[in-house]
């Protein structure tokens, strides 16, 4: 029998839609899968339909993919059987209901929804209907991350006492979101530092702290945290500190600082120079990270024996190297190289194909325990966004 053919629909044919889509088509050979491949069904516009047109011209996709200009449309095709939806997250909410109320499979990009309520009704929603979910924290399924968890498992760094973890982009927020519309500061797009980078450096947190430890020894942390408004009322910087309760035999209690910026980044010369991004320090070493945290590339491990280990971790390709942010926030990828995003891709068709419905590394019950904590952060720092951003009613109503 032959690769199982994942079909995918677009949903939202924006930036990062159209990376994600060109590592959707690089051979999955080029990084040793060979039980399934991807294609792109159909990708939808929410009203345009020469957008549609244009984005699959864009990416190459197979001469058979429908654009549409509606997503209802997209969501009634019966050839799609999982849809990537990759708009704003203040719509995340409603998008993930309408494809799971028409039957599809759902990857939903970071953050899955703005709130821990939104997120638990569309996971009712999914486990009701025996449809798999999943939010697209990449980043989790890189092999670099691997490499961590298997440092970490294999207890080389003895038991985990801390974590930071920074994940912030350089930019001067006056100058290139000057109008106050674009998604990072908007705050009816729900933007803001920590929903759309925070959640990185708490997704690493808890995949060093959480998503390994036994279910019966896994307990949510206490947290506190601190969030400097932009001048629209999002955060512009956010810091989390979070405690982990942890019996003896795990080391104790572990503490955990998750930092997001937009105005000063963690990377400022973009090669690294300014140190690591994310530090896990156990009692025997510690592995480092280096920015940016949601698409590593180099880890740096030191243990109090001596040993010093540097490796780097380019993406396998041929693809498009960082695609639509080639450059942006320091971010560059060499050119023939894929972004990365094409992991999740394979865990998704991995669960197609053995009828799993959730994410391996980071299943739907963290997810909301994930939001719960940005939850509180906004709350202990006043920051709502308006009620039909945080609304849990469907429809939603407009604007
Ligand atoms: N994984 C990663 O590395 C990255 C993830 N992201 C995530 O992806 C999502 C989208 O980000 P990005 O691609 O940068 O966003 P873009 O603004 O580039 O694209 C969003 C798309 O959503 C559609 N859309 C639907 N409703 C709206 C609305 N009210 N306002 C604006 N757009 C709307 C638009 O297409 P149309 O209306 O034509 O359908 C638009 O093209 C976010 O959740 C973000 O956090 C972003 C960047 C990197
Ligand atoms: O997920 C993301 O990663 C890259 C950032 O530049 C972007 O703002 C964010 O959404």
């Amino acid at each position: 029998m032959g690769p199982k053919i994942i079909n995918w629909g677009i949903l939202g044919p924006g930036g990062i839609a159209k990376t994600f889509t060109k590592d959707l088509l690089v051979d999955p050979k080029t990084r040793g899968v060979t039980h399934l491949q991807h294609s792109v069904a159909a990708v939808a516009s929410s009203s345009n339909l020469a957008r549609a047109e244009e984005f699959l011209k864009d990416v190459g996709a197979p001469a058979s993919a429908k654009a549409y200009g509606s997503y209802q449309e997209l969501v009634s095709d019966t050839a799609v059987e999982i849809v990537y939806v990759a708009t704003p997250h203040s719509h995340h909410f409603e998008h993930v209901l309408l494809c799971l109320k028409a039957g599809k499979n759902v990857l939903c990009e970071k953050p899955i929804t703005v709130n821990a309520e939104q997120a638990k009704i569309l996971v009712k929603s999914a486990r009701e209907k025996n449809l798999f979910l999943m939010e697209g924290v990449w980043t989790r399924y890189l092999p670099i991350s691997a490499y961590v968890r298997e440092i970490i498992a294999s207890n080389r760094l003895g038991p985990i006492q801390r974590v930071l973890a920074d994940t912030s982009i350089a930019t001067s927020p006056e100058t290139s979101f000057a109008d106050g519309t674009h998604r990072l500061v908007n705050l009816d797009l729900a933007g803001g530092s920590l929903l759309d980078l925070g959640i990185y450096s708490l997704s690493w947190i808890f995949d060093v702290l959480y998503t390994g430890e036994r279910p019966e020894t896994r307990k949510a942390p206490e947290i506190q945290s601190f969030l400097k408004l932009y001048h629209t009322g999002s955060d512009e910087s956010a810091t989390v500190l979070l405690n982990f309760p942890r019996s003896a035999e795990q080391g104790g209690d572990a503490h955990a600082i998750a930092f997001s910026g937009i105005r000063a980044g963690s990377d400022p010369d973009g090669k690294g120079g300014a140190g690591p991004a994310l530090r896990v320090f156990g009692e025997k070493g510690e592995i480092q990270l280096f920015a940016p945290l949601y698409r590593p590339t180099r880890s740096h491990l030191v243990l109090s024996d001596g040993t010093v280990e540097d490796k780097k971790w380019p993406q396998p390709g041929p693809g498009i190297g960082s695609g639509w942010y080639n450059g942006f926030a320091g971010v560059t990828g060499a050119e023939g190289e894929g972004h990365g995003m094409f992991w999740e891709a394979d865990e998704v068709g991995d669960a197609l194909v053995n009828d799993r419905k959730e994410g391996r590394l980071e299943g739907l019950d963290e997810t909301v325990l994930i939001l719960e904590v940005m939850d509180t952060a906004r709350k202990q720092a006043g920051l709502v966004y308006p009620d039909r951003v945080e609304s849990v009613e469907y429809p939603v109503g407009p604007k």
